[in-house]
């Protein structure tokens, strides 16, 4: 599945699994565990050489997974992560010669934002949807909160430092529109193949819901 706009992202469920792989041969099941427990947005980082393999595995193998691509930092990864398949892309930060690449690549990007002066530079360029990152680093909830005082069309994707506990705080913010995180996919259960936990993981986190 192809998403059309970053929001359509958003409305694929609270949370984008956020994934470090080393093995590419852990990626197809790790998708379909996320996917068994309705989280189908997954965020495969390019922080490891496995990472574009992987993403390319998903692509092929995981007909209901929405796989994208995340730590893009420069326009040959934005590039090589939509050959490969990326539905969609996810950068830490973002420079204007990252931007051009990532809206050249035709797909729905979230660039990283921490500041109200960088989520300004993107709204100029008509760029909505924004990654919070690092999230609780860079000033939390609160922080992202007071942000949509003065910037109610940006919604942003807060990530980093977020955990079960926190999220539903943070999706009960009108300019969230989901959260990212790694909780969902802890190393030692990729490392020993343990599905069926990321799976339990993966529907605890899409049954998570704004807090009141
Ligand atoms: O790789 C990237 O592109 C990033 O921007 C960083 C990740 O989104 C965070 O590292 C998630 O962090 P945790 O959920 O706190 O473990």
């Amino acid at each position: 599945m192809k998403p059309a706009s970053s929001d359509d992202i958003f409305a694929l469920a609270p949370v984008i699994p956020v994934v470090v792989l080393d093995d590419v041969h852990n990626a197809v099941p790790l998708a379909r565990a996320l996917v068994a427990g309705g989280l189908p947005a997954i965020e495969v980082t390019l922080r490891t050489d496995a990472g574009l393999p992987s993403i390319e595995r998903i692509a092929a193998e995981v007909p209901d997974a929405v796989v994208g691509a995340g730590t893009v930092t420069s326009p040959e990864q934005a590039r090589a992560a939509v050959k490969a398949g990326s539905a969609f892309l996810v950068s830490p930060g973002c420079t204007d010669r990252l931007q051009g690449a990532l809206h050249d690549t035709g797909v729905p990007y979230l660039p990283g934002v921490a500041t109200a002066s960088e989520a300004m530079a993107l709204l100029e360029r008509g760029v909505t949807a924004l990654k919070f990152f690092p999230a609780e680093a860079a000033g939390g909830r609160t922080y992202l909160k007071s942000l949509g005082g003065p910037l109610p069309q940006a919604r942003f994707c807060p990530t980093g430092g977020i955990t079960p506990a926190s999220a539903p705080d943070y999706l009960a913010l009108p300019n969230v529109g989901c959260v990212g995180g790694t909780w969902l996919t802890p190393a030692g259960a990729i490392a020993t193949g343990d599905w069926s936990r990321i799976e339990t993981l993966a529907s605890e986190a899409a049954g998570l819901r704004p807090a009141s």
